[in-house]
């Protein structure tokens, strides 16, 4: 089911943290955000989430967005709940959960915890995991929703390089296995690169540009929205590499 965002504008009191902005994105493909810290990345996804206060049009599949189609991750993944990880992974299911845990349910948080290898830590609380740990829950949480749009807020910052790899792995696969229209915020464009059907470009609430990695991670976008000079080569396995050489100077 295609997300359509059509003028989007989310202000807080006096910073206009978006602008106008269009994107769209698709069932089956992933979508990497990438930009500097405070160009509006978590806005967009919150106010897609319906947790911000916006002016402009979201539609997911020409319908305003439901929440129970919904499995969102925060960038912000405070543990002060008294929870265990099983109860916390549940809790992704609240949209469906009815007096009791059915059966159902506990088979989808069973799946997701598999898929993360988080099965060993199922029954320990939430302040005792590590914080890439806690990270993996609030990812298996957005998944044991079963939704249909998947909206994820840096999901791999805390994680070291081999789980990093494992998560997107996972993303993509369940993005393509089960159509999913996946938006994911990234700072690492090596990986945004790799495993992002499209990556769309935001500075100070303004949309860039979008498009397939290749067309749009480049050396002069690099050093314009981010400010840093960098070298991109092609591997051999022909994956563009970017490497970050130094910050430029303030305009
Ligand atoms: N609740 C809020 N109240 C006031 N201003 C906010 C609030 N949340 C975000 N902002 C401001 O809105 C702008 C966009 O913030 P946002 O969190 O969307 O950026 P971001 O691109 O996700 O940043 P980062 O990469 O640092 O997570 C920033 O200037 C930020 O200070």
């Amino acid at each position: 089911m295609k997300l359509t965002v059509e003028g989007l504008s989310v202000r807080y009191c006096t910073t206009q943290a978006i602008d106008a902005l269009d994107v769209a994105a698709h069932p089956g493909e992933v979508l990497a955000v990438i930009g500097p810290n405070g160009s509006g990345k978590s806005s967009l996804v919150k106010a897609v989430a319906g947790l911000v206060k916006h002016d402009g049009v979201i539609r997911f599949d020409g319908s305003p967005v439901r929440p129970e189609r919904i499995g969102y991750m925060p960038q912000d993944i405070g543990a002060r709940a008294a929870l265990t990880l099983l109860e916390a992974v549940l809790l992704g299911r609240l949209g469906r959960l009815g007096l009791r845990v059915r059966p159902d349910d506990l088979a989808a948080v069973e799946a997701v915890l598999g898929e993360l290898a988080l099965k060993p830590l199922a029954s320990r609380y939430l302040g005792e995991l590590s914080g890439g740990q806690r990270q993996l829950v609030f990812l298996a949480q957005a998944l044991a929703s079963e939704p249909s749009l998947l909206l994820l807020d840096e999901p791999i910052s805390a994680l070291d390089i081999r789980h990093q790899l494992e998560v997107m792995e996972i993303v993509l696969r369940m993005t393509r296995a089960r159509s999913l229209t996946t938006l994911v915020i990234l700072h690492d464009l090596n990986i945004a690169a790799r495993f992002a059907d499209a990556v769309m470009v935001m500075r100070q609430g303004r949309l860039v540009c979008c498009g397939k990695p290749e067309g749009v991670i480049d050396a002069a976008m690099v050093a314009s929205v981010f400010g840093v000079e960098a070298s991109l080569s092609i591997d051999p396995q022909g994956r563009l590499i970017v490497t970050p050489l130094r910050a430029l100077a303030a305009a």
